[in-house]
């Protein structure tokens, strides 16, 4: 059962009328922030390891919880593939630290290899998720990232009842924008009274390697129209690049001008 009175997170929590997580008094998280896309593909662990590494270079301690149990990403992503997870005890876990001190924890870290699939039932599957975020030992976080699974599925219905969520960050690209897709994501955490802190437009151009041109494949006019009809604020709008895959899929820390502004754009609106 919950404890909201001893929750860390108690301060920034909209949802403790439907939160049902016990807490860990060893740990003491600050902010919670869902990654959420209304469908896979988009870039949502991509973004969620961006923001981590930007949180990070500002100096605030961060972890991600990788909760897309069945196609997790974050220790590819993070360049912490190899590692595992430790319980020494058989209930505390430790997450696995990456060189930049991001604590992070997927359920990657349990398999012998990462090439073994999690053929669980969705009982199982948010069951590990709640435990993710209670047994493993965060410690003192600013920032715990949510990589949720893609769509309004059973899993990110337990993520969203059962974890004490500051906000979500919606990831979308230009294509859907203004679809169903995102409308159905949106709408369901309305339906919970989660607080959505905006939405980050992934692969919103692609920028000339020669003349910096900014090319946008996808002129959605009714972009701008769609985000105030559902009081959606815009984080920022990523551009899809080498240098993205490059930081993410290869763990180069250089990161470019250009992208450090957006991403200090993006972070400052949902810091
Ligand atoms: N801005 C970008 N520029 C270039 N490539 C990108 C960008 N964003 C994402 N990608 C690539 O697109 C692919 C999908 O990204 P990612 O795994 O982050 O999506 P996802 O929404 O988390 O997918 P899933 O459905 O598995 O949850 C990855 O190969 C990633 O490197």
């Amino acid at each position: 059962m919950s404890n909201c009175s001893s929750c860390p997170s108690k301060s920034s929590c909209k949802s403790q009328s439907t939160c049902n997580i016990e807490n860990n008094p060893k740990n003491n998280i600050k902010k919670v922030i869902g990654v959420m896309s209304g469908k896979g593909g988009v870039g949502k662990s991509t973004v969620t390891a961006l923001l981590a590494k930007k949180l990070n270079k500002m100096g605030y301690k961060v972890g991600i919880l990788d909760s897309d149990i069945t196609g997790p990403s974050i220790p590819r992503l993070m360049g912490v593939s190899n590692e595992r997870a430790i319980s020494p005890n058989g209930k505390d876990i430790y997450p696995v630290i990456t060189k930049e001190n991001i604590k992070t924890m997927s359920v990657n870290y349990m398999v012998d290899n990462e090439n073994q699939p999690i053929v669980w039932k969705g009982p199982l599957i948010g069951n590990t998720v709640k435990q993710f975020y209670r047994d493993v030992m965060w410690e003192d976080l600013d920032y715990l990232l949510i990589d949720m699974p893609p769509g309004t599925g059973d899993v990110a219905l337990t993520v969203m009842q059962s974890i004490p969520l500051t906000g979500i960050v919606m990831v979308s690209v230009p294509q859907d924008m203004i679809s169903m897709i995102v409308a159905k994501a949106v709408n369901m955490a309305k339906m919970l009274n989660i607080d959505i802190l905006g939405v980050v437009e992934n692969m919103s151009y692609i920028q000339c390697p020669d003349c910096d041109k900014k090319i946008k494949l996808f002129e959605g006019e009714e972009t701008e129209k769609f985000l105030s009809e559902m009081n959606l604020k815009l984080l920022g709008e990523l551009p899809m690049t080498k240098e993205i895959i490059n930081i993410t899929h290869n763990g180069v820390n250089e990161i470019s001008m250009e992208l450090d502004s957006i991403l200090t754009g993006i972070v400052n609106n949902i810091k």
